[in-house]
Parts: C-alpha cells; structure tokens; sequence
C-alpha cells in the first residue's frame, strides 16, 4: 500500500507564491521539485505540494484533488459566494501575508457621493460576487461586468464605468486615471481545508503541519525580552510586557534589590513599550527575536 500522503496546493506564480514557500520552509519544510514544476515532495513530512493557478486553489481543495490550500481570502470568499460547491473549502487560518483590499474605484473626475453614485453603472470586476453583496447591502442597483485582468483599464476602454479590483498602493488605480471610493472586503492569505475528514493517517499529518504552522505564526511576532529592574518593580514592568505570561525572575549575581526578568511577549515589542520599562527602572534591557515556539 502507498504510504498516505497530505497534498497542500499553492500559488506557482504571483503575489502569494513566495511567502506560501516561505511559510513551509519555516515550518522546516523544503520542497524538492525535480524536473516536474508543477509538483514537488516535501522532504521532512509526507506532504506533496501542487503548484498552480491561485484561482483553481478554492476548487482543487474542495473537490478533494488537494486536501489543503494557500489562497487570497478574497479568492477563497468569491468561490463560496459563487455557490457552485456543495461544500465550500473551510478557512482554517488566517496567514498574516499578502494582505490588500478589494475596493470600488472610480474615475478621479467623478463626483463620489457614496455607493450611490454607482446607480444604473456597470462595475468591471473579477469578484462578481463579492460586489453583488457589496451592492446589495448598499441597496444600489448596478451591474458587475467579469474581467479576468487588467480590470483597471475598463473605463479607459468604455467596457464599464467603475471598477472593483484589489489596492495594495494604490499605484496601478493612480496610472488608469482611477481612484478607491469604497472598502469591499479586506483580505489576507488563508489556510484552507477540505470540509470532509480525512482518515486518520492523513489526520495525523493534518495536525503535525497545522502544529508547525501555529507555531510559526506565534512566533512571528513574539520576541524574548530581558533586563535588570529593582525587584519592586517586576509587578508593574508584568503589566507593560505585551502579551506576556508570568515572567521569570532571577537572582543576580551579588544579590542586591535588583533581579533580572525574562518574558516571552507575544504581541510588538515597540520602543515606547521600552520607554515605559526604562522609567520603571529597568536596564540593559534586550529585545531578541524568538525562530520558533511551541505550546
Ligand atoms: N498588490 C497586491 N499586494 C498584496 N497582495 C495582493 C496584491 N495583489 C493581489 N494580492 C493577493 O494575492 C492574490 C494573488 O494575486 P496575483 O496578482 O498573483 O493573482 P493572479 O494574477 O490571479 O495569479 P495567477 O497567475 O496565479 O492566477 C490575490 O488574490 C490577492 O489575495
Ligand atoms: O495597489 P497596487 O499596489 O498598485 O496593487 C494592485 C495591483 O496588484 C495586483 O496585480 P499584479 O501586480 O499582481 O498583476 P496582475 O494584474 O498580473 O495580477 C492587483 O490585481 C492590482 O492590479
Ligand atoms: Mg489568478
């Protein structure tokens, strides 16, 4: 029998590709592609990576073709608005990268009175969808028109009047002579699944990747902080920390009224958050970033 394999698909090229490999070799994954472009074998688990078309990332992993995906949310939700699955992929984490919006864009020359300035006009979009429920909830009546690219130059082309594509500058909508009027929906790169369950082998890895992924994101942020402060501080500087649990504390050497407390914070270390430790008398205080972590 052959040996019971998790198939993850990702983006082979675009805005999502790199940091989708980033994220598995952070996880201590390294895919190994062959000759084959569109598949590779993860070394360390038994994990298969699929690289295609972002767009075909919410289908393959509905259908079961692949039992895990990285997509664009905003992907992921025009798919299920599309309702053409019976059971939509499931979002099982946010990613923190690729983050953007989709917004409604108008020429710079109109005069924007909210989305009802939008009334009768045709909206050039990719994510029908996602401006249909836009509309709707606004109680305007307009017509979405499908692009599949280069959105942007639709009104140049008189194909429609507005558009609804996704921002990241603002760079692209600035050249087309367009300007961003209104938030449709804001997105970031999501884990998605496959609703059905998967047997228990493929469970296992299932849960051996998502331990990984968790980790990763926890750390992502999280930075190991140590310093000298006066013992009677250590309640006060446990309130600054952010996101931090019971510090440890630590005789120094020589004793003294002064300890040393390490915290693992789980939220931005800023320098102000530093400011505030610094007048609570702390010293010597380091800021070191944490490569992985575990619950
Ligand atoms: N300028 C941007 N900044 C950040 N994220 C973006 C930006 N543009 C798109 N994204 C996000 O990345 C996803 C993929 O965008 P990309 O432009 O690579 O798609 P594509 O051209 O459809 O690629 P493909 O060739 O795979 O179909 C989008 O669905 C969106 O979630
Ligand atoms: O607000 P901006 O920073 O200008 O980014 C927005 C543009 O980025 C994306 O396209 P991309 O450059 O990925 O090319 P594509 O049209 O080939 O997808 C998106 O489709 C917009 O056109
Ligand atoms: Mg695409």
């Amino acid at each position: 029998m052959s040996e019971e394999r998790l198939r993850i698909a990702i983006q082979k090229s675009g805005r999502l590709a790199e940091e989708s490999v980033e994220l598995l070799k952070n996880c201590g994954l390294t895919i190994s592609r062959g000759r084959d472009t569109l598949y590779g074998r993860v070394q360390e688990m038994p994990i298969d990576v699929l690289l295609v078309r972002d767009d075909d990332i919410p289908a393959f992993v509905a259908d079961g073709a692949c039992d895990i995906g990285v997509v664009g949310e905003n992907v992921a939700e025009e798919d299920r608005l599309a309702g053409a699955r019976e059971t939509p992929a499931e979002l099982v984490a946010r990613l923190g990268f690729s983050r953007c919006r989709l917004m409604l864009a108008a020429p710079k020359e109109w005069a924007w009175n909210g989305p009802a300035s939008l009334e009768g006009k045709r909206i050039a979009t990719s994510y029908p969808g996602l401006t249909r429920r836009f509309l709707a909830a606004a109680k305007v009546k307009a017509t979405p028109v499908m692009m599949k690219g280069s959105v942007e130059v639709a009104p140049r082309l008189k194909i429609a009047d507005a558009v609804c594509d996704i921002v990241s500058t603002g760079a692209t909508l600035d050249a087309n002579g367009l300007r961003p009027v209104a938030t449709v929906f804001e997105s970031e790169a999501v884990l998605i699944r496959n609703p059905a369950s998967f047997g228990p082998a493929k469970q296992t890895i299932f849960e051996a990747f998502m331990k990984r992924v968790e980790g990763v994101m926890a750390s992502r942020e999280a930075k190991y902080v140590m310093m000298n402060a006066p013992r009677s501080a250590v309640p006060a500087i446990t309130e600054v920390l952010p996101g931090a649990e019971a510090p440890t504390v630590l005789e120094l050497a020589g004793g003294g009224d002064r300890v040393a407390i390490h915290a693992v914070c789980r939220e931005s270390v800023f320098w102000t958050t530093l400011e505030k430790l610094k007048r609570l008398g702390a010293s010597a205080i380091l800021v070191l970033p944490i490569e992985k972590m575990m619950a």
